[in-house]
């Protein structure tokens, strides 16, 4: 699914009403009565007080429209007009005359004094500013923001938080709407998915206002969120005449004293997404831990007790590394000579990638379409620091570009770039913030490359799997209990529901 700015929304809303033949007002009410549904449907009746929040633009008609729709079935609400600017919209001032000749005036507020009492028991629409926002929000509408933001109650933002930008950087120290959830129309927008509004966006959901398809598909942009549909496109069919030669052999170099366990982890991993053979190449201390655990894993070990040889006699169709190898000098020096003379494409992920983060002259060795896994930390190793989430972003795709690799930036909503298009994984929770997940999406990752997906293909895949993973071990774990070992548990749950 693409991520619009505000510019391409209004573009695909004006391609709507030409296209479908609708005024403006028509589509606010399509839009409005989503939002109402939503609402009567969890609410069914309830006689708690709702506060609708208006600006003076669309956001605000549609807070207008919603109102109305509330009042006709009978809710306790009270509206209100924030009068921060003399201009109005057409489609604002139609569904304000549309209350009044219902005999419901909203009220005005034109101060901080006008500003009613709010009760944490209160359900507050927002409808203050949607994407048309332009600037740092201030005065009263600003006061009344901070007030709901101090109480807490359950606050609906309509399309956006008020204060927070689409798709652009807000200013420390803007005031913004922390919305308990937010209905946002036809998808997501860019801010939404950024980790410093997290505070604003804890929770959304897309209302499809049934925009123009044929226009949107036309719509170029390089942020996009990774859907089912997506995933189902990439998903490949096994041919039935298939055997373990066709789905590849994985390499994982991975481990040190201590860290076998990494490298268990991201070879069981590789297997269970479908490598055909895995083999494992890992200090001479390790033998009997991954022999004994992962029998289907063959194993070459180095002769000494941390990585240094890299001589592995193995000829794999991908190499996962990184995983538990530590940072010691042996290992890095072994780590540098053979990336020097490596070919084969690879998975970068931990210590393989703060090693390169020392040695940036060897980023050019990577071999081109090669994954690298950095968590945010192990990113900004790699590309110094950024000022916010937006040039971080911009950062990823430069840094994808210049050295031709896949990044998968990891976070609560991964984000995998290629240099020229990026997506946002939704899939996952806390449940993966535990030690071993990354060697886990490691070992998917290669083991998808390994069996012939595309490498951008294999890293969207990969991390939309492991989440999903994580997801569907809630049916049974929590988020606390959950741990590595247990996304491997859940991957064939995963698949099956791609499959279906
Ligand atoms: N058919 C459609 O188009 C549909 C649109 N839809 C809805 O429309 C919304 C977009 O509406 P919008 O474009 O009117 O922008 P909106 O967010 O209401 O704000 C604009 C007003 O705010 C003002 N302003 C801005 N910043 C300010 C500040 N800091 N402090 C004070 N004022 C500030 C600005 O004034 P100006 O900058 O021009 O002076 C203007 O008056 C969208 O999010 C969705 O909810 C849906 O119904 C679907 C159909
Ligand atoms: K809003």
């Amino acid at each position: 699914m693409k991520i619009l700015s505000s510019d391409q929304m209004y573009a695909a809303d004006a391609a709507t009403l030409k296209n479908q033949g609708i005024t403006s007002l028509e589509l606010m009410e399509r839009a409005a009565t989503l939002c109402f549904n939503w609402i009567h449907e969890k609410l069914k009746g309830d006689p708690r007080r709702i506060l609708v929040f208006c600006g003076v633009g669309n956001n605000g008609g549609d807070g207008l429209a919603i109102a109305r729709h509330l009042i006709q079935h009978g809710y306790n609400i009270s509206c209100y007009v924030l009068n921060y600017s003399e201009k109005r919209s057409g489609e604002f001032l139609e569904n304000y005359n549309r209350l009044k000749e219902m005999g419901e005036w909203p009220t005005m507020i034109n101060s901080s004094e006008e500003i009613p009492e709010i009760d944490s028991d209160d359900l507050i629409v927002d409808a203050i500013f949607g994407i048309g926002l332009k600037r740092t929000v201030s005065g009263f509408t600003s006061e009344l923001i901070k007030k709901i933001n101090a109480i807490s109650p359950f606050s609906l933002a309509i399309d956006m938080p008020s204060g927070l930008y689409a798709n652009n950087p807000n200013c420390e120290g803007d005031i913004i709407l922390e919305a308990t959830h937010t209905l946002t129309f036809q998808g997501p927008k860019l801010s939404f998915l950024l980790p410093n509004n997290a505070p604003f966006i804890s929770s959304w959901e897309i209302l499809n206002i049934a925009l123009d398809e044929e226009y949107l598909q036309s719509i170029k942009t390089e942020y996009n969120v990774v859907t089912k549909f997506l995933i189902c496109s990439i998903y490949k069919e096994r041919d039935q005449f298939s055997h373990k030669g066709t789905f590849g052999h994985t390499l994982i170099i991975g481990g040190s004293y201590g860290k076998i366990g990494a490298a268990v982890l991201a070879s069981r991993a590789a297997l269970k997404a479908g490598s055909g053979l895995v083999s494992a190449y890992i200090p001479k201390c390790g033998y009997n831990i991954l022999q004994a655990s992962i029998p289907e894993v063959m194993v070459e070990v180095d002769s000494e007790n941390e990585l240094h040889h890299f001589n592995f006699k193995c000829n794999p169709t991908v190499i996962g590394i990184g995983p538990g190898i530590g940072t010691s000098e042996k290992t890095t020096k072994g780590l540098i000579n053979f990336l020097k003379d490596n070919a084969t494409p690879m998975v970068v992920d931990a210590d393989a990638l703060n090693i390169i983060a020392l040695n940036k002259e060897f980023l050019n060795s990577l071999p081109k379409n090669s994954v690298l896994t950095p968590h945010p930390r192990e990113f900004e190793r790699l590309v110094g620091g950024w000022k916010n989430d937006y040039e971080k972003l911009e950062k990823l795709q430069s840094f994808s570009k210049e050295y031709k690799v896949i990044v998968v930036l990891k976070g609560k909503y991964s984000v995998i770039a290629n240099g020229n298009q990026l997506y946002f994984n939704p899939t996952g929770n806390t449940a993966l913030a535990t030690g071993g997940s990354g060697d886990v999406l490691t070992g998917i990752i290669t083991g998808l490359i390994a069996q012939g997906y595309d490498t951008f293909d294999a890293a969207i895949f990969g991390v939309y799997l492991h989440g999903l993973s994580a997801e569907i071990g809630m049916e049974n774990l929590t988020e606390e209990t959950f741990i590595a070992s247990d996304i491997l548990s859940y991957l064939s749950n995963a698949f099956r529901e791609v499959k279906n």
